[in-house]
């Protein structure tokens, strides 16, 4: 795509400066809905090839997150740049750098998986030839290429939330967005999702941002942030974060951060 032939403009001159920003950096950024406060001068950074959880109980502030990243709502407080884009200054550029997965499905099952595909690519303004080709490899690489043409609501949902996945990878965002996405999916399809994810952390360099409530989801080697109530309690690789708080687990690390007891 022609933009990505353009450098970011608020990136660093030395590129190994650059290439040692973070693929999202979020500063200072606050929230309010009327009066209630919901995001409170949050900070953080997701690096490339990193699989970064955003680990929050209901309520804690993730899916608000997620809207300010995606430009759903304006950030009026506080700096989010995307590859070096800042979204205030530069949206566009910035969003075309990411890929989201909902927390609800948004899969029209009445069209058939590729359909729904070349929906999305259309959407980015990819080229036919270019859709068909990735999404071609895209379907091969979840094990989906036979069911192409089938519509959307034979699968299981496993199988629909990598469709999800590899929707949003179409038009090869630098950062992937996935909010609350194990939501109905049994144990061993949650660890399908989850394996997948990884492995286009590691394979392709991706960066991840994951949004959950679930402990069981964040590992060792992944990076982790704590939301509490709008406001980040802890950010770093797990192991910093269990370290940092005399943890032996990360349950017991949430625990202690937030003075509740840890997500499930
Ligand atoms: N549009 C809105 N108007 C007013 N309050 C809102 C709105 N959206 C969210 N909130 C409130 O903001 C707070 C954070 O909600 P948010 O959905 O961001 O949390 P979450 O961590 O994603 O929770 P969940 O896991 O339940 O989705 C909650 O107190 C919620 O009630």
């Amino acid at each position: 795509m022609a933009c990505f032939e353009t450098a970011p403009p608020d990136r660093r001159a030395d590129p190994d400066d650059a290439a040692a920003d973070p693929v999202l950096a979020v500063e200072g950024l606050s929230h309010r809905f009327g009066t209630r406060a919901v995001l409170d001068d949050v900070s953080f950074g997701v690096p490339a090839g990193r699989f970064t959880a955003l680990l929050g109980l209901n309520g804690a502030g993730k899916t608000t997150l997620f809207s300010l990243i995606t430009r759903i709502y304006n950030t009026r407080r506080g700096n989010i740049r995307v590859f070096g884009f800042d979204m205030r200054r530069h949206p566009a550029q910035a969003l075309a750098r990411i890929g989201v997965v909902f927390q609800q499905p948004t899969l029209d099952p009445d069209l058939t998986v590729l359909q729904n595909l070349r929906y999305h690519g259309g959407l980015h303004g990819l080229a036919s030839a270019d859709i068909e080709a990735r999404a071609g490899e895209e379907l091969a690489r979840i094990g989906l290429a036979e069911r192409a043409d089938e519509r959307v609501r034979t699968l299981s949902g496993g199988q629909r939330r990598r469709v999800e996945i590899a929707r949003a990878l179409l038009h090869r965002p630098s950062l992937l967005l996935l909010d609350e996405p194990t939501v109905g999916l049994d144990i061993e399809l949650r660890r399908q999702v989850l394996d997948h994810v990884h492995a286009l952390c590691r394979e392709r360099g991706l960066a991840v941002l994951w949004a959950t409530h679930l402990i069981d989801e964040v590992l060792d080697g992944d990076g982790v942030v704590v939301l509490h109530l709008g406001r980040v309690l802890a950010a770093g690789l797990v192991e910093e974060v269990r370290a940092a708080t005399g943890s032996a687990a990360l349950g017991q690390a949430f625990a202690r951060l937030t003075g509740r007891g840890g997500p499930e």
